[in-house]
């Protein structure tokens, strides 16, 4: 089982998107703890299969967070799967699971998956609009969720997910007082190092996606400032 547990930064490279070898090296060699590899939208078998060999000329750990069945690429250090629990339509909380299994089942090794429970908190975010996802109305919500996601679920990782802004600092805080035992990931909208600095401090794993494709070098500060920081 890959040790998550120790990540403090990990950069999250969607398939979809352009990034070419000079960028990819300073990505993989800036000293984040690892790369997860997934998108909402236009992730195919092929063009994550063709980062994922790129990524193989690299020591950093990489894991690909399944938000397809058609893009199940083998030779990954471990798979994330996602499930939303905030989901308004149910269809996103297990059906594709149940058809993973169905069609995967032969070739899972268990211990390289890792369950992550998800709350969506951005509305506008693509992953947001594919699931329906339930609005967060406040922070004792977002510990219910956490809660339920660790308390009743028993997943191993809750990701509050602020894809595309930058969240509420509050509600990050109640995620992670629900999280009890569970790992919190936060990912969305981190774009400076005193952003990525203020949410390493609450939650345990720090993502920084998109402004890599935007911003290399504010990118790459965010690892500086993340493992600076105690918690
Ligand atoms: C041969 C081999 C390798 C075997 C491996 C076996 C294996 C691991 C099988 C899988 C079994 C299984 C249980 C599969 C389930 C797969 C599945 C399709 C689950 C559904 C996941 C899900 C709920 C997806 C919805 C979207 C989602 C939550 C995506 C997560 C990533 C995310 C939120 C990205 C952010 O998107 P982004 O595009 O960056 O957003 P912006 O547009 O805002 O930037
Ligand atoms: O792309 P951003 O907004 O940095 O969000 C990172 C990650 O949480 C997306 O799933
Ligand atoms: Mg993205």
């Amino acid at each position: 089982m890959i040790d998550y547990r120790g990540w403090r930064h990990t950069f999250k490279l969607d398939p979809d998107k352009t990034i070419d070898d000079e960028a990819l090296e300073a990505i993989c060699e800036s000293g984040t703890d690892a790369i997860i590899v997934g998108g909402t939208y236009g992730v195919t078998y092929d063009n994550t299969l063709e980062l994922m060999s790129r990524l193989r000329r690299y020591a950093v750990p990489a894991v690909l967070e399944i938000s397809s069945l058609d893009a199940v690429v083998p030779g990954f250090d471990s798979y994330l799967i996602p499930l939303v629990l905030n989901a308004g339509d149910p269809d996103w909380i297990f059906a594709p699971h149940v058809s993973g299994l169905q069609a995967f089942g032969a070739y899972i090794h268990w211990d390289e998956i890792i369950a992550e429970g998800y709350i969506i908190a951005n509305p506008e975010a693509g992953v947001a609009q594919l699931t329906q996802a339930r609005p967060i109305a406040d922070a004792a919500q977002a510990k219910a969720y956490a809660q339920v996601a660790t308390n009743i679920c028993r997943l191993p990782i809750v990701y509050m997910e602020y894809s595309g802004t930058y969240g509420d600092p509050v509600i990050v805080k109640a995620a992670k007082a629900g999280a009890g035992e569970a790992h919190l990931f936060y990912g969305g909208g981190i774009r400076t190092p005193e952003q990525a600095a203020e949410m390493a401090e609450i939650a345990d794993t720090v993502v920084v996606g998109n402004v890599i494709y935007d911003d290399l070098a504010a990118a790459l500060a965010t690892v500086k400032a993340v493992k600076g920081t105690q918690y």
